[in-house]
C-alpha cells in the first residue's frame, strides 16, 4: 500500500487537479494508493502520524504531492519510521527541494516512476535541536535550508495568507519573493547572534542572514549556497555580514545571477554542526516554514532518509 499525502491548496490547486489526474491513472488503484488531503496549514504532520498508527496493512512508502512546506511537515512526521520511503512530486509555487534532488520527470509520469521502479536513495537531512531558556524544546528536521535574517522574514511574510490572497488576486505569484523582498526591507534589522561551525566561533556578530543549506536552492531555484550538495555530509553555510539596505537589494538580484558569492560580505563555509546563538528569539525559517528560537543546534541526522527518485 501506498499512502498519498496532498495538499490541495498547494501551487494554487495545481496539487488537487494533479492528484485527481494520478487517481485516474490505473496504478492508482493496482498499487493500492491510499489518499489523504491536509485540511490546513501544519496538518502534514500530524496527517501522517495518526495515518501510520491507524493503518495495519504494510505500507510501501509514502508519496507527497504539494510543495517544499507540505514536503517537510511529512518529512517531520515520519521521522520515527527512517526506512520507510518517500517519494515527491512537486507541485507547489517553489518546489526547491526537486531542483536540489535533479528530478526530471514530473506529474502523472513521475507517479507511475515512483510506485513501479524508483531509484532509492539515501539522503541525511537536516536536524535542528531548539533552546528556549536554556531548555530543550523539540527537533525539527529540514530537507532544504534552515535561515535567520533575512530569509526567515521574506519566508514568514510569503507564508502570510493575506499576503499570499493579495499576490494571487494580481497574478503576480511568480514573484512573491520579490515583493516580500521589498515590504521586508521596510523594518529589517540585522539579526545579531553568535554562530559557531564545527567547534569554531565565527568573527561576524551580526547578519543579513545566514542560511544552513543542504542544496544550493531556495526561493524558487535561487541559487544562494552554489556549493551545497545534498549528498555531501555537510551543509553549506552562507553567511551575509550587515550590508546598506540598498546594497541587500543589489545584493538580492545578484543571487538570481548567482554572482552573490564573489561579494565582499558573502560568505561560503562548510560545516556538519553548526550552533547560532542569541540573546532573545529569532526567527527561522526551515525549509520556508517559520520557527521562532533562542538557541539552535544544527547537524545533518545520524538516519538518512530513504527518498525514491525518477
Ligand atoms: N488545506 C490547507 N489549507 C491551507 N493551508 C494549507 C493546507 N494544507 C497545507 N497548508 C499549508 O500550505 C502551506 C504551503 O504549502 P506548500 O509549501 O506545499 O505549497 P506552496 O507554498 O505552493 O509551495 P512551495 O513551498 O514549494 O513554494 C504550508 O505551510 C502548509 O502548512
Amino acid at each position: 500500500m501506498y499512502i498519498v499525502i496532498t495538499n490541495p491548496k498547494a501551487g494554487n490547486g495545481k496539487a488537487k487537479r494533479l492528484l485527481e489526474a494520478i487517481q485516474k491513472d490505473e496504478l492508482f488503484t493496482l498499487k493500492n494508493c491510499r489518499s489523504f488531503q491536509t485540511e490546513f496549514a501544519g496538518h502534514g504532520k500530524t496527517l501522517i502520524e495518526s495515518v501510520l498508527r491507524t493503518h495495519h496493512t504494510p505500507v510501501t512508502g509514502i508519496i507527497v504531492i504539494g510543495g517544499d512546506g507540505t514536503l517537510h511537515e511529512a518529512v517531520n512526521g515520519l521521522i520515527n519510521y527512517p526506512d520507510l520511503p518517500i517519494g515527491f512530486i512537486p507541485s507547489g509555487s517553489g518546489n526547491d527541494f526537486a531542483r536540489g534532488l535533479g528530478l526530471r520527470l514530473q506529474g502523472v509520469e513521475l507517479f507511475r516512476k515512483l510506485v513501479t521502479c524508483p531509484n532509492a536513495s539515501r539522503i541525511r537531512i537536516g536536524q535542528v535541536t531548539c533552546i528556549h531558556h536554556n531548555q530543550k524544546t523539540k527537533d525539527y528536521y529540514f530537507l532544504n535550508s534552515l535561515g535567520t535574517g533575512l530569509d526567515s522574514e521574506i519566508a514568514f511574510l510569503s507564508n502570510d495568507s493575506h499576503f499570499r490572497k493579495q499576490v494571487k488576486k494580481w497574478r503576480i505569484s511568480r514573484l512573491q519573493y520579490v515583493i516580500a523582498l521589498f515590504k521586508t526591507m521596510k523594518k529589517f534589522k540585522h539579526v545579531e547572534a553568535e554562530v559557531d561551525i564545527n567547534g569554531r566561533r565565527v568573527k561576524y556578530k551580526s547578519f543579513v542572514l545566514t542560511t544552513i543549506a543542504n542544496h544550493p536552492f531556495f526561493g524558487k531555484g535561487m541559487k544562494i549556497a552554489p556549493k551545497a550538495d545534498v549528498n555531501s555530509s555537510s551543509f553549506s553555510v552562507i553567511l551575509i555580514e550587515p550590508l546598506a539596505k540598498w546594497r541587500i537589494v543589489v545584493l538580492f538580484l545578484s543571487v538570481f545571477m548567482g554572482v552573490h558569492t564573489k561579494l565582499r560580505k558573502v560568505h561560503e563555509l562548510s560545516g556538519s554542526s553548526i550552533n547560532i546563538k542569541s540573546t532573545v528569539p529569532i526567527l527561522l525559517q526551515l525549509d520556508g516554514q517559520s520557527y521562532r528560537c533562542e538557541e539552535c543546534h544544527v547537524k545533518k541526522t545520524d538516519h538518512a532518509l530513504v527518498i525514491l527518485t525518477d
